[in-house]
């Protein structure tokens, strides 16, 4: 049943499309879709009006050269008719396209944000996931190509109506040319709705070797990449590798077009064979006196306007039937659920966090990679998580900060199971500090730090002290233009001032910096200060865990910080496999003591 619709023309799906589309736009601006349905019909009514005048005035000429005392004023008059309808067509023109602005600019913005905003509000196993990320790239290219769907179904609409309209008008001369005209146009529209369909079902089989593409241009593209690209030669290797992924892409298509030159050029003959039926039939008429000289003129324009426009129809449906397509892929996603905030907000920070023997795989992945982990963390204590790579740490982050469900366990707070949780308000209580910050390139430093904490107005002396703590205020006083200093050389205040490009640590710190900003109770840090020279990550340290007020959860490789923490878990595989003060699990002698010795002083126990 499926296979069977698939290998059919799809249009009861298609008008349903074009259907939700308009009825999307109409919410939009009601008053602007109106108008380009009207647009529409007098764009498809005009042009044979106009040729209905033209072929009278050309009859009328002619009765005038014969000798006809009345048609030379008749003549007249249809040219002056003539030149109205084109003023009143030109005048009509810059309105539509005005109207069509107005159409795409609020349509385009409505279908646009409510993909952004689901985007943004998924759960997050759907970023790791293979067929979210290919089902928003397909649904993106549908909000992109928006106004342009409109406009396109407004085209197809006008032609449509001219072709049916010109069919029509040939019908009242003779019902065997209209006929000829219609059986000539068939075979191309349903010739380039096969071959779009090849197109597009090729299109959507080479999703991954796109995205292949597209990483390596924007990777050749970037600037901080240019240098190790370029350094390790392996900027031609891209470049071949990229070649060799659009060629294969462009050969296929090159085939499908060429293996549909034969039947296009089979379609085109009938085409111009009809015409030349027709005209052969009217010249015949006239030389009988069985029509006006004037309707060659008319069957001309009308046999010529309708192939043309059926030509045009053929492209305009072509190149929507992909846009149409993405759209499905654009209901899908929207379609995808997001999490309901229907959990009870926290009232304050929790006292107590635990986690309950959690497990977690990752979507799409068979291996297990927390295996019953069982911790607690009291507020104002100082937590360090270690181990090797991989071993879990950074998932059991996410896990506690609510990014992730846990396959099973719970994370408690205060005893309330955080699944039940409306995790926006335990977010606020969070600063995660992780080794992959956020770099607001288009901001300035102060703003770079106030987006640390959006919710309130922006506090400059807070703004200060929290760079002051990341050890951030100096090289940011140094910036030409302090906190207003654009931090990329990219980019330009209003006032036509370059930012200036910051170091890997410097950027590190004003990370740290809108983390402070944040002032959260519960700060949970993932090796945040890799980038930061080792003097100034002490001080930051130092002045952290100094204060008992905040509870802090460190991930850390380095010792210095580790040796700070209340209590230390060692982690491996997906478990703990050892707990307790630095000192203690020094002196356990076992895989903690192991993994940090050569960091050890060479005189410890
Ligand atoms: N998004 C993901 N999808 C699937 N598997 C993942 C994903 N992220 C991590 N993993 C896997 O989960 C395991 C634990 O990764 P995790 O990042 O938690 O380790 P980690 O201890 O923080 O390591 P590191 O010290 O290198 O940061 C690894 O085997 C990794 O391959």
């Amino acid at each position: 049943m499926v296979e069977r619709s698939a290998s059919r023309l799809p249009l009861i799906p298609y008008a349903r499309a074009v259907g939700r589309i308009l009825a999307l736009s109409a919410k939009a601006s009601p008053g602007a879709v109106a108008m380009k349905v009207l647009g529409s019909l007098i764009g498809a009514v005009l042009p044979l009006v106009t040729t209905y005048f033209a072929a009278l005035t050309t009859t009328a000429l002619a009765e005038a050269y014969a000798g006809d005392p009345d048609a030379g004023g008749r003549a007249v008059v249809y040219v002056v008719v003539t030149a109205a309808l084109g003023l009143f067509w030109g005048a009509f023109t810059s309105v539509d396209r005005y109207i069509q602005q107005v159409l795409s600019f609020r349509v385009g913005a409505i279908v646009g944000d409510s993909m952004y905003q689901r985007f943004l509000a998924l759960e997050f196993w759907r970023y790791d996931d293979k067929e979210t990320v290919d089902l928003y790239d397909r649904a993106r290219r549908f909000s992109d190509s928006y106004p342009r769907v409109l406009d396109r179904i407004a085209a197809i609409f006008t032609q449509l109506v001219s072709v049916v309209l010109a069919i029509g008008a040939l019908l009242l001369v003779s019902w065997w040319v209209a006929l000829i005209v219609l059986v000539a146009i068939v075979p191309s529209v349903y010739l380039q709705f096969r071959l779009s369909r090849e197109q597009m079902a090729h299109w959507n089989t080479q999703v991954d070797s796109r995205r292949q593409r597209r990483m390596i241009e924007t990777n050749i593209m970037r600037p901080q990449y240019i240098a190790e690209i370029r350094l390790y030669g392996v900027v031609e290797y891209l470049m071949l590798l990229r070649s060799r992924l659009r060629e294969a892409d462009e050969l296929r298509r090159l085939d499908f077009q060429r293996r549909y030159i034969p039947k296009q050029l089979l379609a085109d003959a009938l085409q111009y064979g009809a015409e030349v039926i027709a005209l052969l039939w009217v010249v015949g008429q006239i030389i009988a006196r069985a029509q006006p000289v004037g309707q060659f003129l008319y069957i001309q324009q009308i046999v010529s306007r309708a192939l043309g426009t059926a030509n045009d129809l053929v492209s305009s449906l072509s190149s929507i039937d992909e846009d149409l397509s993405n759209l499905k892929d654009y209901e899908q996603f929207m379609k995808l659920p997001v999490p309901e905030a229907t959990g009870e907000p926290l009232s304050g920070p929790p006292s107590r966090i635990d986690l309950k023997d959690i497990r977690f795989t990752y979507a799409g992945s068979d291996l297990e990679v927390l295996k019953g982990i069982s911790l607690s963390i009291e507020r104002g204590r100082h937590i360090a998580i270690v181990g090797e790579n991989g071993a879990g740490k950074s998932t059991l982050i996410r896990i506690l900060a609510g990014l992730y469900r846990p396959s099973s366990g719970a994370v408690l707070l205060d005893g309330r199971d955080l699944g039940t949780v409306g995790t926006p308000s335990w977010h606020r209580y969070l600063a995660v500090m992780s080794q992959d910050f956020l770099k607001y390139e288009f901001a300035t430093a102060g703003n770079n730090i106030y987006f640390g904490d959006v919710a309130s107005p922006r506090e400059e002396e807070r703004i200060e002290r929290a760079a002051a703590d990341a050890e951030a205020a100096d090289f940011i006083r140094r910036l030409p233009n302090g906190f207003e200093n654009h931090v990329s050389n990219w980019m330009e205040d209003p006032r036509g001032r370059k930012g200036s490009g910051l170091s890997g640590g410097q950027w590190q710190r004003l990370a740290m910096a809108r983390n402070f900003y944040r002032d959260a109770p519960f700060i949970v840090m993932d090796e945040p200060t890799s980038a930061i020279d080792a003097l100034a990550e002490h001080r930051i340290f130092t002045r952290l865990f100094d204060d008992r007020s905040r509870t802090i959860v460190a991930i850390s490789h380095r010792l210095a910080t580790i040796e700070k923490a209340d209590v230390v878990y060692m982690l491996e595989d997906g478990r703990v496999v050892e707990s307790g003060t630095h000192r203690e699990l020094v002196e356990l002698r076992g895989r903690y003591y192991r993994m940090f010795e050569s960091q050890l002083q060479p005189t410890g126990p």
